[in-house]
């Protein structure tokens, strides 16, 4: 399991470890792993220009530090002091030992300037120079003291180092993204490879932060043992945690103990949102799919070993879960059928729309509800825009509100627990997932592991984690479709079995 913790988290953990080890211990190994890691992204140190973008805290520090190591490998390096007056002066007295040269940001080295006529935003020109001809630059303006969107000299200098093609390496994580949330708000540093201290915060793991991020490394600073101390506040199944949680099916299994998965899905007029739902919980673990509604001859004649019946779901037989919503249209009369039902349930698309709250809130069985950044925006009455960028915060909220797991799909894909706790977040996204059904492909896949005994959080983070997968080894990099992507369904499972 890969997990992030918060900022108050590790400055506590931070604060046990500083007390057993000596005095600036910890940045001396943050600094260590960073200069390693620059010096692999490098090649060659000897004679590469390197530029430090320092702020006023002990990210700053990490930087000059480790500026001062590959100094002293030969490196040219200059940093470029936000705050002169507020710089960590043993980092800096560091740098300047191992021949590193100094330029101060503000014009006439003053503080921090603000943004002026000329664009410039109270950045000397010196400072902009430094840039040119860089191979690489060291992020180290903020890291998790960061409050806001940067200030003007510093998105003046992030602004730069992206236009002069050199390397970015973040200190921690890319300044201007929050650390806890991932949001960003206004410039944010685009780096090509975050290498962050101790444990992953939040930030770093989910979108927009993640894809600012650029490839992460973890170096140990000794933080683990305090940490534990702490819950943490996202977790990312790997491959072994998925592994461990499929449902595979033991010597005495018939259809039952593997759980019957029930469909109330499709319409009339969208018939094929009932096959592609079908398609996903034919291939994720149940022993059975009964399918109930009016696109039943659809569904069979592509799924002969679907179950299928007009409905009401009450007359279909016996199911350990409903999936309801894909495609239904404005008829809810199945879905309240579903919802009233003691098993778990998963509610999609239309059922969202459909669903009242106080009916989702009264059930006694987990409920799992997996909307996209749109359903979502109208289920909390925010614009799009808002969810995405404040994923967890939207992921949170949606789940106290409805008292049910959700699983917010999209770039990141999230799932929150009703009682709080770890969020998860899918590590095996791919943007070929953005595609018509394939929605409807994850919401029977889920709500086919619901009926083969996982918990809803368990559930949700499985599906998408094989979802994800599935899309991957679908599209090889070409654009796919939703049933492609519910037939590389059992690719994925091979692939997390290591058969
Ligand atoms: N505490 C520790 O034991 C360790 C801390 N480490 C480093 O220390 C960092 C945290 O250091 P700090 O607590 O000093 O905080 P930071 O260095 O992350 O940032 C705080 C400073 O940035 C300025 N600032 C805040 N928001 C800004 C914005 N939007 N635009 C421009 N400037 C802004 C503040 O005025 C403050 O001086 C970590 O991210 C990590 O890099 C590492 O050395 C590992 C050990
Ligand atoms: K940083």
């Amino acid at each position: 399991m890969r997990t992030a913790y918060s900022v108050d988290s590790v400055r506590a953990a931070e604060r046990a470890l500083m007390a057993r080890v000596p005095d600036g211990a910890l940045m001396q190994r943050a600094a260590a792993g960073l200069a390693v890691a620059c010096g692999q992204l490098l090649g060659r140190v000897y004679g590469a220009r390197v530029v430090l973008l320092v702020g006023s805290g002990d990210n700053g520090g990490d930087a000059l530090f480790a500026g001062a190591r590959l100094a002293r490998r030969g490196a040219g390096v200059t940093a470029v002091l936000l705050a002169p007056d507020r710089v960590h002066g043993g980092g800096l007295a560091a740098l300047l030992r191992a021949g590193g040269r100094v330029v101060d940001a503000p014009v006439g080295g003053g503080a921090d300037g603000s943004a002026d006529a000329d664009g410039s935003a109270g950045v000397s020109e010196r400072a902009l120079a430094a840039l040119d001809g860089a191979r690489l630059v060291v992020d180290g303006i903020v890291g998790i003291g960061g409050k806001g969107g940067l200030r003007a000299p510093a998105a003046r200098l992030v602004r730069a180092a992206a236009a002069s093609g050199a390397l970015i390496v973040s200190v921690d994580l890319p300044s201007g993204v929050d650390a806890d949330t991932g949001q960003v708000r206004g410039d944010a540093v685009r780096a090509d490879a975050t290498v962050t201290f101790g444990t992953y915060k939040p930030g770093l793991l989910v979108d927009p932060g993640r894809e600012y991020a650029g490839a992460v490394r973890l170096v140990d600073i000794g933080l683990d043992g305090e940490l534990g101390a702490h819950d943490a506040a996202l977790e990312a199944l790997q491959y072994a945690d998925v592994e461990r949680l499929l449902p595979v099916p033991g010597a005495e299994s018939d259809k039952y103990r593997r759980g019957v998965v029930g469909v109330v899905a499709g319409s009339a007029r969208y018939p094929g949102a009932a096959v592609l739902c079908v398609a996903g919980a034919l291939r994720a673990g149940a022993g059975a799919v009964r399918y109930v509604g009016p696109a039943a001859d659809a569904v069979v004649a592509r799924f002969p070993e679907a179950l299928v019946s007009a409905g009401p779901p009450a007359a279909a037989g016996r199911v350990q879960a409903w999936v309801a919503g894909p495609g239904l249209g404005d008829d809810d009369a199945f879905l309240r059928d579903a919802v009233a039902a003691d098993v778990p349930v998963l509610i999609d698309a239309d059922g969202l729309r459909l669903v009242d709250v106080s009916a989702v809130r009264g059930r006694d069985a987990p409920t799992l509800l997996t909307p996209h950044a749109g359903e979502a925006a109208a289920l909390l009455g925010v614009s799009r825009e808002e969810v995405e960028g404040a994923r967890l915060e939207s992921v949170r909220e949606l789940a106290a509100r409805y008292s049910a797991t959700v699983l917010l799909k999209g770039s990141t894909t999230v799932v929150a627990s009703p009682g709080g706790g770890a969020v998860r977040v899918n590590p095996t996204g791919t943007s070929w997932l953005a595609t018509a059904g394939s929605g409807d492909v994850l919401s029977g896949l889920a709500g086919s592991l619901l009926a083969a005994g996982l918990g809803a959080g368990d559930a949700g983070a499985v599906g998408a984690f094989l979802h994800g997968l599935a899309g991957r080894l679908a599209a090889e990099g070409a654009p796919v479709g939703a049933q492609d992507v519910a037939e590389a369904l059992p690719l994925a499972w091979r692939d997390v079995r290591g058969a």
